[in-house]
């Protein structure tokens, strides 16, 4: 969705975070609008975990605001509207649950403790296993599943509690080609279904042709926000983002030929 004219589901402004004394993002700007697919890139370190929980409001600011679906995040209360799928967490967690019994605890969002799941919580689980492609495996325990089917079932996990909103800190990552596959064909469905996606990716993978705009951090700030580059113009010569530690993609890939972001002179 180029050019959206949903209204902001996500508003940051001068979002600034400092961690051990030290700022890691600095002064940045972001708007995502409704039913936007955002990939958020750059390199190692460069701020993107950061980013993603100061707009949760998991890292506090030192500056700056974030409002959520036009309400002030302090304000917020309407935390089932938002689902959160952190970085390389395992579903097992060394708890024996079941891939069912992990993705039911998405719904917590959405029901009261102490009334029993009721017909609208199943179906939404029975959704979300049906999402992910994990429903024959639903009785399975979560820690005999491989580590890409693992982050299926936390992203059904997040699911469940239909949300609107969605962050994915880094999905794919260590994950097979299969479970990538099958991971951008359940955001692909929530993509049709109107959710807004923010999505946190070295390398795009098979989620590549889901993508409406690609925000690139360097720094701890955005350095570029901007529509993904075209597969045409994407031929490596340099890479102005990369950093020491970096691992972009050398194909298909904005970090390629991208120009900075004219903001980035005024900063
Ligand atoms: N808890 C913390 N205390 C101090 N510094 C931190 C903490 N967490 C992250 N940082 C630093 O903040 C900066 C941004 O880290 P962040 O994890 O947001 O980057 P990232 O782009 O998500 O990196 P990666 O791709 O490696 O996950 C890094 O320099 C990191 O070392």
């Amino acid at each position: 969705m180029l050019n959206p004219t949903g209204s902001p589901v996500v508003e940051a402004r001068d979002v600034t975070v400092a961690l051990g004394g030290r700022p890691v993002l600095r002064g940045n700007d972001l708007v995502v609008r409704a039913g936007e697919f955002v990939a958020l890139m750059g390199a190692n370190g460069s701020g993107k975990s950061t980013l993603v929980r100061a707009l949760t409001g998991l890292r506090p600011l030192i500056q700056g605001s974030v409002h959520l679906f036009g309400t002030p995040l302090a304000e917020f209360k309407e935390r089932h509207r938002i689902g959160y799928v952190p970085q390389r967490g395992t579903a097992a967690g060394g708890v024996p649950a079941s891939v069912r019994e992990v993705v039911a605890s998405g719904r917590i969002t959405r029901r009261s403790i102490l009334r029993p799941a009721g017909k609208a919580d199943r179906a939404a689980i029975d959704d979300a296993l049906e999402v992910v492609g994990l429903t024959d495996m639903a009785g399975d325990g979560v820690s005999t599943l491989s580590g890409g089917q693992q982050q299926r079932v936390l992203i059904a996990r997040a699911l469940a509690g239909e949300p609107e909103l969605f962050f994915l800190d880094e999905p794919t990552a260590g994950v097979d080609l299969p479970n990538q596959r099958a991971l951008a064909g359940a955001l692909r469905t929530l993509s049709e279904r109107g959710a807004t996606i923010v999505l946190v990716a070295h390398e795009l993978g098979p989620l590549e042709p889901l993508v409406d705009r690609a925000v690139v951090m360097r720094d701890g700030r955005i350095a570029y926000d901007g529509p993904p580059l075209a597969h045409e113009d994407v031929h490596a010569h340099h890479h102005p983002f990369a950093g020491p530690h970096d691992h972009v993609p050398h194909v298909g890939s904005p970090f390629d030929t991208m120009s900075l972001d004219p903001r980035e002179d005024r900063r």
